[in-house]
């Protein structure tokens, strides 16, 4: 049979892992596809770059719709990014009953409903497994090796720059820009690397996750989205002091009121595995009412582990797409109906009624009775503590300090009741700076 065409949009750091890896894996690719797959056509706007990766024998183009309206190709690979033309021409491929392939998690998190239905109403397939936590295999677990389970919770580490960013601030006391750019420069960081820093990237992956579990439209316009860039270097040191690590978690979870959709950095329990992943790592945890826990663990950026989750998403419509109807296998497709489906009755829960625990660090003046005014402000609205750390003046402020810090562990409590109560708190005289607040996830 003849090799399934491909057109591949795009051939920066993830394009040319992918042309690189197909190549290498061709004849394994092959066997296990059922059939040939080849690049046959390449568009980038650097056409001399992309023609010095794909040699002779691919053509390549400027213009990315040249590759659409080739009637030969039958998937088009979408590797350029952001929420612009990469839209417009992944809705184009559609219209012209092409299959797409993506790593944009960016625009499937922001315009995934409106690309689903096209993709439906066309029966043609939009696969995006390079799109969250890069080579790791999560959303075929999540979409086929999970199917039995009610997913009850998932919380991973999806952001490789930040993670690598924390790691060697810690381990390295490197600042914060001197990593960033180390970083970019390993091709982990987005175009616009605030899109990582501040939890963007991160909550774009957790949307997806979000709808493939619990059956809901793709939503990043509710997700709660706090990145890395406020914390503090002592509370990574307090943390550290308390038994836990600071890691920035995507988090979607079933609870009483909905879902909950949230990025931020939260303090994790040393022992656990995730607490452990370093580096440009990415982690992620599914928590199914049948299975329980389960784990995945691997690159999460970078060119050729992020190729490995394109190639795989080849491979799957590959197979589909050959197979005649008596012998297709459904469950590899992607189905868009299951985002489609909008379950009104789960709605996104708003972060004032999200319960977890807390890190909460106070500078108070060092005088007597402070932490009794705090506590007793805490018990009065119901608010437990497991943990408190009172820091010596001196260690804190210097020699003669007359200030210290006070770290509180909290147990479970309302959001919006706690805060309620450090406005409160915040509002005591001995109580002397802006307080530090991270949630805490026991993940158990
Ligand atoms: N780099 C990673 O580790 C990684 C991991 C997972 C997902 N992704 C996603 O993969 C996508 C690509 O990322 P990348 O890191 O390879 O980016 P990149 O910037 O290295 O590559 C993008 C390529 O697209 C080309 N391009 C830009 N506009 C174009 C146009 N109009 N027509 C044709 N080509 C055009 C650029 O010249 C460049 O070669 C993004 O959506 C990104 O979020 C990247
Ligand atoms: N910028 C992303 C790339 C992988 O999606 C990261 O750092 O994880
Ligand atoms: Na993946």
């Amino acid at each position: 049979m003849k090799p399934l065409q491909v057109g591949l949009l795009g051939i920066g750091t993830v394009g040319s892992g992918t042309f690189k890896v197909l190549q290498r894996n061709q004849e394994e690719i092959r066997h296990r596809a059922g059939r040939g797959i080849e690049i046959t056509m390449v568009a980038d706007l650097d056409v001399a770059r992309a023609k010095a990766v794909v040699g002779e024998g691919v053509k390549v183009v400027g213009d990315a719709r040249e590759v659409i309206a080739n009637p030969q190709i039958d998937i088009v690979i979408e590797l350029i990014g952001g929420y612009g033309v990469a839209k417009t021409l992944v809705l184009e491929a559609i219209a012209a009953g092409k299959h797409v392939v993506t790593a944009n998690k960016a625009l499937l998190a922001v315009h995934g409903t409106e690309i689903f239905a096209a993709a439906h109403a066309k029966g043609v397939m939009v696969a995006f497994e390079a799109a969250v936590a890069g080579g790791i295999p999560i959303i075929k677990a999540l979409r086929e090796g999970l199917t039995a389970n009610s997913i009850q919770w998932i919380a991973g580490i999806i952001n490789g720059t930040t993670n690598f960013i924390l790691s060697e601030m810690r381990d390295k006391g490197l600042d914060f820009d001197t990593v960033l750019k180390e970083a970019q420069r390993l091709g982990y960081a987005e175009a616009d690397p605030t899109f990582d820093i501040e939890g963007v990237d991160a909550a774009h992956k957790a949307t997806l996750m979000s709808a493939i579990a619990f059956g809901i439209p793709v939503q990043f316009d509710k997700a709660h989205v706090e990145g890395i860039t406020k914390l503090a270097a002592q509370d990574i040191k307090y943390a550290e002091q308390l038994g836990y690590r600071i890691k920035l978690l995507g988090i979607t979870k079933r609870s009483a009121k909905g879902i909950e959709l949230r990025v931020h950095p939260a303090l994790v329990p040393s022992k656990r595995l995730l607490a452990n992943v370093e580096g440009a790592m990415n982690a992620v945890v599914v928590n199914g009412d049948a299975v329980g826990t389960t784990l995945y663990y691997g690159k999460g950026a970078g060119s050729e582990p992020t190729a490995s989750a394109v190639i795989a998403d080849l491979v799957d419509i590959t197979r589909l797409h050959t197979a005649d109807t008596e012998h297709r296998v459904p469950h590899l497709a992607f189905h868009p109906e299951a985002i489609l489906a909008n379950k009104g009755d789960l709605p996104i829960v708003p972060m004032s009624e999200v319960v977890t625990s807390y890190y909460l660090r106070l500078r108070v003046a060092d005088e007597a009775g402070v932490l009794a005014r705090v506590t007793s402000l805490l018990a009065e609205a119901g608010i437990s503590i497991d943990a408190v750390l009172q820091r010596e003046a001196d260690e804190v402020g210097g020699e003669g300090s007359t200030q210290t810090d006070l770290i509180i562990l909290t147990h479970d409590t309302r959001e919006g009741t706690l805060d309620e109560v450090l406005a409160r708190v915040q509002g005591l005289p001995s109580v002397l700076a802006p307080i530090v607040r991270i949630r805490k996830e026991e993940l158990s």
